[in-house]
């Protein structure tokens, strides 16, 4: 597959594109007119710049209303043409992007519509330029692919194809299947788009997103393609307001991403075929010389033990049950975040082979003797990913310290869970669902008291869990805190855990009374239970099926760290989003040490005016 973007969807100047273009790999790009028009760059200049990067121009875009009902204005369209044919073969191009007419002149009768198409045609040939003929969602006589691809077939012109968006094709509902038929496939857009029930047009223009981050079927769409003969580059066009003001190279690595994986789902062995990772291997938290101590007594008192002391010293494995905590003292920044994922695999060198061809930085630690070699990956927002097979085994980097966990009751690392930067809530999407092959679940939206968290949870066949957070911009605005990162600790007794928690100096995060007076109204739970639940802080959840959930955060350790502990009962599934706003409002109330953001205490201290 020859890969193209669109330079609408990459930020910056037009020359910053092509290079982002360039550095992640595409073999094209569609040059969009706005971009040309407000570059320094002359159009033989930019073809020069291209050539010099290894990219070819595969189409420039778009010419709008070509055809009027008005015979003067089509003929200003003709001239109008000309000029866009001569710069399109400036630029090293031959072909060029018609949209469907959207204005009030537009012509509704499908054989005036194809004669004027003919004579554009013909403008074009003249100039050595084709013409790919695209239907907009929202055209005025021409939104469907099929029509567009029927008055393409009446005005019978060698200069005159069709071009496909999967955008208009599947925001519409439309079937992709009859793509498969057509003849004359010019040219081949795509992009995907979350499911929103709005308008197709301020849809299309904000909020498409790249292959595999949004709802449509892509691969279903790209099959049909490639049944079609179409053997021309597959372009991303990607309108969206975030990627728009996003590090363009960033953005280029996520857009070759989405598409390679693409190319996969529609000739599988084009990757590496990779069996997903079978499970956690363990957690790593960085930790200041500050935080360390402050997290070590975090996971003393939930009963974890050290029970292990790397070789090269300054990183500590905590194990307890089936839970291990790897924690680094060598970081610097932050007093403690969540650093690094371990996941066991049976194959870590595919995996990292896979990761590679998806343009995941590897990342390689110095190995000291005796130490494993693991294949180590940074994900977007600087999490370490680490494939740790069975032999070697990673645990033989740490000596043993003789310390024995005193607490067998956790059964396993339930999910982690990442607060990500505003704009880089997709890009960790995509790279979860790509290189590591997990399932997107539902987007859930949270009220915390400074606006609205957004938070998508992505599950392995293994059993693996990972949940993405992005907390308000008003918030990044104000200067508080996103969601905090954490890891979930899961227990078949979540009583016993967070009684011999307390009774070890642990601190759960306090829970208001009306949270569990709600419960009762909510659930009707039996007294003696809820009691135990609020005198413990435990959050109680209970889904349609009956599944329970009952879960306890403990205090922050930093902004960026804390622990949860979880029981799950009867298969439930979720993560208690229903209680995510009490959880926000409590850390609010009650924050990690050092957040300088100020809290509850400033509030509850001001005076309330009626
Ligand atoms: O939103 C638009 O106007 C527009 C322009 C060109 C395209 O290829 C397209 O899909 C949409
Ligand atoms: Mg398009």
């Amino acid at each position: 597959m020859r890969t193209s973007i669109a330079t609408v969807s990459l930020a910056g100047s037009l020359s910053e594109k092509l290079r982002a273009a360039a550095a992640a790999g595409f073999d094209a790009v569609e040059v969009f007119e706005p971009d040309l028009l407000a570059s320094p760059l002359r159009p033989a200049e930019v073809r020069a710049l291209a050539g010099d990067l290894g990219l070819a121009v595969a189409l420039f875009q778009p010419f709008r209303d070509p055809d009027d009902v008005d015979p003067a204005a089509a003929a200003r369209s003709r001239e109008r043409l000309r000029h866009k044919a001569a710069l399109t073969r400036e630029l090293g191009c031959d072909l060029i992007l018609v949209c469907s007419s959207v204005h009030a002149g537009a012509v509704h009768d499908d054989d005036e519509l194809a004669a004027q198409l003919t004579a554009l045609a013909d403008v074009a040939a003249g100039e050595g330029v084709r013409l790919a003929y695209e239907a907009l969602a929202w055209g005025a006589h021409v939104a469907d692919y099929r029509h567009g691809a029927r008055v393409v077939a009446l005005a019978g012109h060698p200069a005159l194809g069709t071009c496909v968006d999967s955008f208009h094709v599947l925001s519409r509902g439309d079937d992709p299947d009859d793509i498969a038929g057509l003849d004359k496939l010019f040219f081949c857009q795509v992009a995907d788009a979350p499911l929103l029930g709005m308008d197709v047009l301020p849809w299309s223009r904000h909020h498409r997103l790249f292959p595999g981050q949004g709802g449509f079927d892509l691969a279903r769409f790209q099959r049909a393609v490639t049944a079609s003969g179409y053997g021309g580059p597959v372009s991303l066009e990607v309108f969206n307001d975030l990627y728009r003001q996003s590090d363009p190279g960033r953005a280029a690595v996520d857009a070759a991403r989405s598409l390679r994986h693409l190319a996969d789902l529609t000739a599988p062995g084009t990757l590496p075929a990779a069996p997903s990772p079978s499970g956690w291997a363990f957690v790593e938290v960085a930790a200041s010389a500050e935080g360390a101590p402050a997290v070590a007594a975090l996971l003393g008192s939930l009963g974890l033990a050290r029970t292990g002391a790397h070789r090269r010293g300054d990183v500590d494995l905590w194990t307890g049950g089936d839970v291990r905590v790897v924690v680094n003292h060598r970081a610097s920044a932050e007093r403690a975040r969540l650093s690094s994922l371990g996941l066991r695999s049976d194959a870590p060198q595919v995996l990292a082979a896979r990761a590679r061809e998806l343009l995941a930085p590897l990342v390689h630690r110095p190995v000291g003797p005796g130490e494993a070699e693991i294949p180590s990956l940074v994900a977007p927002d600087g999490t370490w990913v680490q494939f740790c097979g069975d032999d070697p085994d990673w645990r033989g980097d740490f000596l043993p310290t003789g310390e024995a966990a005193t607490a067998r009751s956790f059964t396993g690392i339930d999910h982690v869970a990442l607060p990500q930067p505003f704009a880089g809530f997709d890009s960790a999407g995509l790279f979860l669902t790509t290189v590591l092959g997990m399932s997107p679940g539902e987007l859930a939206e949270v009220a915390a008291p400074d606006g609205l968290v957004r938070s998508r949870a992505y599950t392995s066949t293994a059993g693996i869990r990972i949940a993405l957070n992005v907390g308000p911009t008003s918030a990044t605005l104000r200067g508080r805190p996103l969601a905090s990162g954490h890891v979930a600790l899961a227990t078949t007794d979540v009583l016993a855990v967070v009684a011999a928690f307390v009774a070890a100096g642990g601190e759960p995060l306090p829970v208001p009374v009306n949270y569990h007076d709600d419960l009762q109204a909510r659930f009707g739970l039996d007294k003696r239970f809820l009691d135990a639940l609020r005198r413990h802080h435990v959050l109680y959840d209970r889904d349609p099926d009956g599944g329970e959930f009952l879960h306890f955060f403990t205090r922050a350790v930093s902004r960026e760290f804390f622990v949860e502990v979880v029981e799950r009962r009867g298969g439930y599934r979720g993560y208690g989003a229903a209680n995510t706003p009490v959880r926000l409002a409590a850390q609010r109330e009650h924050p990690a040490p050092g957040d300088g953001s100020g809290g509850g205490s400033a509030q509850g201290s001001r005076t309330i005016r009626p």
